[in-house]
């Protein structure tokens, strides 16, 4: 029986897939798949199965999936109750409070947010001491402090393009972002030996492909 892996499809996959080739898995199937939502590896040892991020956490927690592929902000925003083996060191990103450049965060009076991810902004204005009302956004989010609908926003940023081609600014910074390797907890125990197989050897794909770059750099 091959191991079920969930893998975020979109960006996440993009990037795990090179993960996954510098790690020795032949991924052509992967590559090709067009419409395909389940691919099984050239080798027979792994079925992936395409989906969206809150979608792998759902697979995980009923067990309908060995192996998740999927961001710390999902993992986070969904109260992850499963174990976490690895950080992929990729789909870096990170979680800010932005708004437009004249907003006034001190002014009085209840504020609104708009965010994908309303747990984690309301657990961060908890922090804080402040009560919000949260609207939940499903894409765009930078539309929200632009057109009315909210006075900030609270979202992932990676290279901040979105957020300055819409003039906002950041006015604090959260969590940091990035990939993470999931197992669901029966199933580690099941197939233990085959996944800290995976495991392993993604986690040296991950150190060759550091190498890599720090030589990279050096050469420079
Ligand atoms: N700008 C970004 N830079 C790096 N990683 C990101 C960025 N945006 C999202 N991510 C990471 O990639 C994951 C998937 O994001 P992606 O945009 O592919 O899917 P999505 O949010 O469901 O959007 P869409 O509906 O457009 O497919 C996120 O959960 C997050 O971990
Ligand atoms: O800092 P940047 O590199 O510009 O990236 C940030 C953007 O990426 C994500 O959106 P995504 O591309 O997932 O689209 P979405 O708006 O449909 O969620 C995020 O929600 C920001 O909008």
């Amino acid at each position: 029986m091959p191991l079920k892996i969930a893998l975020t499809k979109g960006r996440i996959e993009k990037q795990v897939i090179g993960l996954l080739e510098c790690a020795g898995i032949d991924c052509t199937m992967l590559k090709n798949k067009q419409r395909k939502l389940i691919i099984n590896s050239a080798d027979g040892e792994y079925c992936f199965i395409l989906a969206k991020g809150p979608d792998v956490t759902t697979y995980l927690n009923t067990g309908t999936v060995d192996i998740g592929i999927v961001g710390s902000d999902i993992l986070t925003e969904h109260n992850n109750e499963q174990c976490e083996l690895l950080d992929l060191q990729s789909g870096k990103c990170q979680f800010v409070l932005a708004s437009t450049a004249d907003f006034d965060f001190n002014r009085p009076g209840r504020k609104v947010i708009g965010t994908k991810y309303p747990l984690i902004t309301q657990r961060y204005f908890e922090s804080l001491g402040q009560d919000v009302e949260i609207v939940k956004i499903e894409g765009s989010v930078e539309l929200a402090p632009l057109i009315g609908l909210a006075d900030a926003i609270v979202d992932i940023t990676e290279t901040g393009t979105t957020l300055r081609e819409n003039n906002l600014v950041i006015y604090d910074y959260l969590d940091q972002v990035s990939t993470r390797l999931v197992a669901n907890r029966m199933s580690l125990k099941q197939h233990t030996a085959a996944i800290f197989e995976f495991t392993d050897s993604l986690q040296q794909a991950i150190t060759t492909k550091k190498n890599v770059q720090k030589q990279m750099e050096e050469s420079k």
